[in-house]
């Protein structure tokens, strides 16, 4: 079943697919290589919590930072050795389908950065039934916010999201800071595996905690704003790294496709990675291995974020954007 292919709104190909089919399709699990679902959830879990509780045993930290006054309005920041507060800030947003998952086993990627110089911000935000999908928008913008308020000396912020959370990273790209007073500088978007058009969805087991309307999956879609009233980049030299695994389900390959399509036609110095032999799940787990290949070679993003930002490129070499039109 070939699911590929940049159509138009109105011939979305998922549309053809029969509701098994859709559901498989955005069970990110199904689709893994190595380990069958369950054990590959139960990894997933399992590799986050052991980062998260070596991050904050290993690194200095300020846990649980509220940034709103929201009970779930909470940061964890993990701090570079480096005395400073100059620092580049990577701010993470977990994945978990909106409904599960939690800053307290998503520091994934910690270690590894923290010793390159780049600060760690790991956001909470309430997850369905308790927070609907505009409420965890605005936490993430909240959150983003704070970190420029309360580090306006930073090195640039760059957000990156998992699945989910690469979904709500992404409406950073169109939100307006006016009204929270300060724009966060912004200086890159790392969005991994993510969804951009949430209206497939609404028609899934995904939907039962998220009780999405349709309407409200279009407000929610960063793909459907762009097409529909497409916002100029605020910074047109913000790179934004649209990456999805090899064996993420071909819907996710579609989604994470198109976007970086529209992004292109709508002025965004967007790239395209497909990362090699990894799934869903491992795309994320491997950021806690410093030496991995996936951290190590050209178009993964994160050494570079550390090697932009100190002007030099290292074993890196600097990633080459695409502009314009495809
Ligand atoms: N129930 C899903 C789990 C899932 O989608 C997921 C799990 C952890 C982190 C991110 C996920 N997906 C999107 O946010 C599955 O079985 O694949």
């Amino acid at each position: 079943m070939d699911v590929s292919g940049a159509g138009g709104w109105d011939e979305a190909p998922w549309k053809k697919l029969c509701a098994e089919e859709l559901e498989k399709q955005y069970t990110p699990s199904k689709w893994t290589v190595r380990l069958g679902a369950e054990e590959t959830l139960k990894t997933f879990s399992q590799i986050g919590s052991q980062a998260t509780s070596k991050a904050r045993a290993t690194r200095r930290s300020q846990l649980h930072v509220p940034y709103g006054d929201g009970k779930g309005d909470k940061i964890d920041i993990y701090f570079p050795d480096v005395a400073s507060e100059a620092w580049p800030f990577l701010v993470f947003v977990h994945g978990g389908y909106w409904q599960y998952g939690s800053k307290d086993e998503s520091a994934f990627m910690v270690n590894p950065l923290t010793a390159q110089g780049v600060a760690v911000v790991v956001v909470a935000y309430d997850i369905a039934p308790k927070g609907t999908l505009d409420q965890m928008v605005d936490q993430v913008a909240r959150s983003t916010v704070f970190v420029q308020k309360r580090y306006p000396c930073n090195e640039g912020i760059y957000l990156c999201g998992h699945s989910a959370g690469a979904h709500l990273a992404a409406m950073m790209l169109l939100t307006n800071w006016t009204k929270h007073g300060v724009t966060p500088n912004l200086r890159g978007f790392l969005l991994i595996s993510g969804i951009y058009d949430l209206e497939p969805i609404v028609s899934t087991s995904v939907n039962a905690p998220l009780h999405m309307t349709l309407e409200g999956a279009r407000r929610n879609s960063p793909q459907w704003h762009l097409e529909a009233a497409p916002v100029k980049p605020a910074d047109p030299a913000c790179p934004v790294l649209v990456i999805v695994g090899q064996h993420d389900s071909p819907e996710f390959h579609r989604q994470s496709r198109e976007f970086y399509q529209t992004l292109c036609t709508r002025g965004w110095k967007a790239s395209f990675e497909e990362l090699h032999d990894v799934d869903h799940f491992e795309i994320i787990w491997n950021l806690t291995q410093e030496d991995d290949v996936l951290n190590q070679v050209e178009p993964w993003p994160f050494p570079l974020v550390a090697a932009i930002h100190s002007g030099q490129h290292g074993p890196f070499s600097p990633i080459e954007f695409e502009e314009g039109s495809f």
